[in-house]
């Protein structure tokens, strides 16, 4: 097969996604290509199936029941820069339950990817993401989007991994009125293009949880900067710790750089999301 014809999202995206002439044929991964999170072992099944009320607004305004409560979460389609990285707030995007137009301010996400992307061999961290045109600062750029599992599904498949093993395992922390909310995302053997996005310590993308038809989150990035064509894009995997003295080595070469992945305790892992 030749790679540079192979669409790495299986014709399932907006946008093809194609690889450089770099990329060997035998780093390709046997995962299958999934465009959203989908239910996996120990999940909430109700939190997939139970649909979110919609609005009956013809054009979302101030008094929309989508934003009435947390607030427009977009301007000009853009993501509202102060949520980028340290929301607090949920955010919620009107829904097929919605009266509204696919037009709607409040309809980013769902729309999926819009970017053009390319997939590319890193020097020293596997394969990377990186994008082939210019985004602008606060631009949705994709899901991290996988199998959604419980904490002990994601204990077991971790103390599974060897230690030479990529991660995948993306544990979502989202503060509310009852405690921490943990949304455990896994897209090593499902997943969407997000599973190539490497770590940095300096990122160009934020990640903001985004709900949409139901209460399960999708993980989103957004360019928290403008970002030129050709540069990789990345995000922080986990709260940055510069004392942190073990575990595993970042490569992402940045001045701000900590040296090591971030680590969660709980899994034993060196991938997790704070919020
Ligand atoms: C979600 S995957 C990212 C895509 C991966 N590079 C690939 O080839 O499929 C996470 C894994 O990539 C590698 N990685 C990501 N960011 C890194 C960094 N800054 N330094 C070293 N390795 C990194 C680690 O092996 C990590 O477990």
């Amino acid at each position: 097969m030749d790679i540079n014809k192979f669409d790495w999202t299986e014709g399932l995206e907006n946008k093809a996604i194609f690889s450089n002439d770099k990329v060997l044929i035998f780093k390709m991964k046997k995962s299958k290509y999934v465009t959203q999170n989908i239910p996996g072992p120990g999940c909430e099944m109700d939190d997939f199936e139970d649909k979110l009320l919609g609005c009956q607004c013809l054009a979302c305004d101030r008094d929309c029941k989508c934003t009435a409560q947390y607030g427009n979460a977009y301007k000009d389609k853009k993501i509202d820069l102060t949520l980028l990285g340290s929301s607090v707030t949920p955010v919620f995007e009107c829904n097929s339950n919605c009266s509204c137009p696919s037009q709607c301010q409040n309809r980013v996400v769902q729309h999926g990817i819009s970017v053009q992307l390319q997939i590319f061999n890193t020097d020293n961290k596997g394969l990377g993401l990186q994008t082939l045109e210019k985004i602008q600062t606060g631009t949705f750029v994709c899901e991290y989007a996988g199998e959604i599992i419980s904490l002990q599904e994601a204990q077991r498949r971790c103390n599974k991994q060897k230690d030479t093993d990529m991660n995948y395992i993306l544990t979502v922390k989202e503060h509310c009125k009852n405690g921490i909310l943990k949304t455990f995302v896994d897209p090593d053997k499902l997943g969407n293009i997000g599973r190539y996005i490497n770590h940095s310590c300096s990122p160009n993308l934020s990640m903001v949880p985004i709900r949409v038809d139901t209460m399960v989150p999708k993980v989103c990035l957004f360019a928290n900067r403008d970002i030129e064509p050709l540069e990789e894009l990345s995000f922080v995997y986990g709260t940055l710790r510069p004392d942190q003295k073990t575990g595993t080595k970042c490569y992402c070469n940045s001045n701000g750089c900590t040296g090591f992945m971030p680590f969660d305790e709980e899994l034993k892992s060196s991938f997790y999301f704070l919020e």
